[in-house]
């Protein structure tokens, strides 16, 4: 296993000038030895580059990768001993089961009796052990793609093993449990696994740490309670959550808030530059209150949606829309009224130029 450094830029283009030539602007980031990583964005932010830059198959048009602090930057995939698994099976059909899966080994020329051993252990994990002698071929798109995974975990040597959107192919109900696994074959084998996704569910169930990228940029890396909690850039705020953060433009002056004509007193220990900023607020902080409560803002109910666990309310203030996600058995509003809406409390968070301030 190993530590990976990148200190990186990637234009696929000759002659970078713009933001907008970069695949991957300049970014310094480490993913610690052992560690379960998600890189997180939507069709076209970067992940696969960065992914394949870190298994050797591209090189950086900028800077390095290190593995423990090597530079491995014109190494192979091979010379860097990575594992991969991507979108599609990648197995042998006339293989059986146990021998697709012993192939990596093999390949290493690792002892007969280990390899048994390793196969075995790797089987039950992916609760393959009843399939070992079926040939490949005549198993399900499902079942393939096992195998690819349990390819890509076989050894236990390896510096990685990353994984790009290795469920697509499977169908719901397995791609729930095998999320699970893979985090339970993480903690078991303690490998340093980095999958990419552009579903934030399965970021945030299968990583300790992911990393939220968009056009390019890795714009926070962390925990998903700080993903929700403290979005470091309004985009974090949008992409995490269900429905995401509501943002309100808002004008701090002489310790108040100014919010669509309305003013509201803000704390006296927040120290918030004045003039043009953003208020955000996760839906499921956004509290019904009553009429003029501090940090509560008047706002006309559009609609009302029963989402079975909870109660979806959107409402308008001036031209801005706000969300709040209510407990199914508390009071609700209805369709056309007047509510109010409490904005400001311990989980608001301020930007400016959309990064967080406070
Ligand atoms: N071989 C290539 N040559 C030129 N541009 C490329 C190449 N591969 C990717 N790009 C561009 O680089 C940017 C990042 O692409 P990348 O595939 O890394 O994103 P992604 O987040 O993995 O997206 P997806 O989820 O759709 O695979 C995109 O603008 C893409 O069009």
């Amino acid at each position: 296993m190993a530590r990976i450094d990148l200190d990186l830029a990637h234009a696929y283009g000759p002659n970078p000038k713009e933001d907008s030539d970069y695949a991957l602007l300049p970014l310094k980031m480490t993913f610690a030895d052992g560690g379960a990583y998600a890189l997180l964005g939507p069709s076209g932010c970067g992940k696969t580059t960065m992914l394949n830059i870190m298994s050797g198959l591209l090189q950086p048009s900028h800077g390095t990768v290190k593995f423990d602090g090597v530079d491995v930057t014109a190494s192979s995939p091979q010379a860097r001993n990575i594992a991969q698994v991507f979108q599609f099976p990648v197995i042998y059909d006339t293989m059986t089961v146990a021998e697709n899966l012993a192939f990596p080994l093999r390949n290493r020329k690792v002892p007969e009796a280990q390899i048994k051993q390793r196969v075995g252990v790797i089987a039950e994990m992916l609760e393959m052990s009843g399939q070992l002698d079926q040939r490949a071929a005549n198993l399900s798109a499902d079942a393939k793609q096992k195998i690819s995974l349990g390819r890509g975990l076989v050894r236990s040597d390896v510096s990685a093993v990353l994984f790009d959107e290795p469920l697509t192919v499977i169908d719901p109900h397995l791609k729930w449990q095998l999320r699970r696994k893979l985090k339970q074959i993480h903690h078991e084998l303690k490998l340093t696994l980095i999958y990419v996704t552009h579903d934030q569910v399965e970021a945030l169930t299968f990583a300790d740490q992911v990393v939220v990228m968009t056009r390019g940029r890795a714009v926070q890396v962390g925990s998903a309670e700080a993903l929700f909690e403290r979005p470091q850039h309004t985009f974090v705020g949008h992409f995490i959550g269900s429905p995401g953060m509501n943002f309100l433009p808002v004008i701090a002056k002489n310790g108040q808030l100014q919010i669509a004509g309305q003013f509201l007193a803000l704390d006296k220990g927040l120290h918030l530059p004045e003039g043009d900023l953003k208020l955000g607020v996760r839906p499921e902080y956004v509290a019904l209150t009553a009429a003029g409560a501090p940090g509560s803002l008047p706002v006309q109910v559009t609609q009302v949606q029963d989402i079975g666990t909870y109660v979806l309310v959107t409402a308008r203030i001036g031209e801005q829309v706000l969300k709040a996600r209510l407990a199914p058995d508390q009071a609700q509003p209805k369709a056309g009224e007047q509510a109010w809406f409490q904005v400001l409390g311990t989980h608001s968070c301020f930007y400016k130029n959309e990064e967080l301030l406070a």
